[in-house]
């Protein structure tokens, strides 16, 4: 298991009771890499990130994070090595504010980073600044998400896992979501991108993986997905 991998996983398998959605998926991530997770609705995309968690207790493989044996972790342990996981659907505190779901997140990196301060998230997000006291049932879809992502970002993550960042919101705030996308990639932060948009995974990925009914079909460099021929025939676009 190499200590220069985030994430180091061999031969993932996972059930959900007698239903086997994995099987034997390799996913390797590197430090200030960005991979783009692909494939069709309902292809294992969200079970795979849910079981290099641990949210999905019914697996099988080798899961290593920072170089440590993970296989059998449970979720808040992968959150104390540095993965921080922005879920379809988000997570943000409803009847917190919006200051106290960031100010709440707040933590040191693993090396003791503290760049990502309360001020800097709120740059990044001049919506949430001007949304401080609302409680976080009170937000649109959009800015939930943007908290969410802005939560991730304080805990200093050595890697931030996106699946679907950008699912039901308006253009402009979908927009703006990529933008901050960029930016996380910019500062180093390793990324693992789940989205519709392959496009924009995939100009915005060093790498990308496709799966398919639980398994790898196609993998490579973004540039080299991107101009597969078999690329299209997977996505079914
Ligand atoms: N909690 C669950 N219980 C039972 N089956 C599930 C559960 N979650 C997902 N599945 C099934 O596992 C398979 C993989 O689903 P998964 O959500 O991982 O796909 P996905 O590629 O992320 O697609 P989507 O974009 O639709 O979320 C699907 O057949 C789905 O119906």
């Amino acid at each position: 298991m190499s200590s220069d991998l985030i994430v180091d996983a061999r031969g993932i398998h996972a059930w959900y009771g007698s239903s086997h959605v994995l099987h034997g998926v390799d996913l390797a991530i590197g430090r200030g890499e960005t991979v783009g997770l692909l494939g069709r609705n309902g292809m294992g995309k969200s079970t795979l990130i849910r079981t290099l968690l641990g949210h999905v207790t019914q697996r099988e493989g080798r899961i290593g994070l920072f170089g440590q044996d993970m296989s059998k972790a449970k979720p808040h342990e992968a959150a104390r090595l540095g993965v921080a996981y922005v879920p379809e659907g988000r997570g943000v505190f409803p009847n917190l504010s919006v200051r106290e779901n960031l100010i709440m997140a707040a933590r040191r990196g693993r090396d003791g980073r503290n760049d990502w301060s309360y001020e800097r998230v709120l740059e990044t997000f001049p919506r949430l600044k001007e949304r401080l006291g609302n409680l976080g049932a009170q937000l649109s879809g959009g800015e939930q998400q943007m908290l969410s992502i802005g939560r991730a970002l304080m805990t200093h993550p050595e890697l931030i896992i996106l699946d679907e960042a950008t699912e039901g919101l308006a253009p402009l705030i979908v927009l703006e979501i990529w933008r901050v996308i960029g930016e996380i990639r910019g500062s180093g932060i390793a990324t693992l991108i789940v989205d519709r948009d392959y496009r924009k995974v995939l100009a915005r990925s060093d790498r990308a993986l496709v799966l398919q009914k639980g398994q790898v079909v196609l993998q490579g460099r973004a540039d080299e997905v991107s101009g597969s021929a078999a690329l299209a025939g997977y996505l079914g676009v």
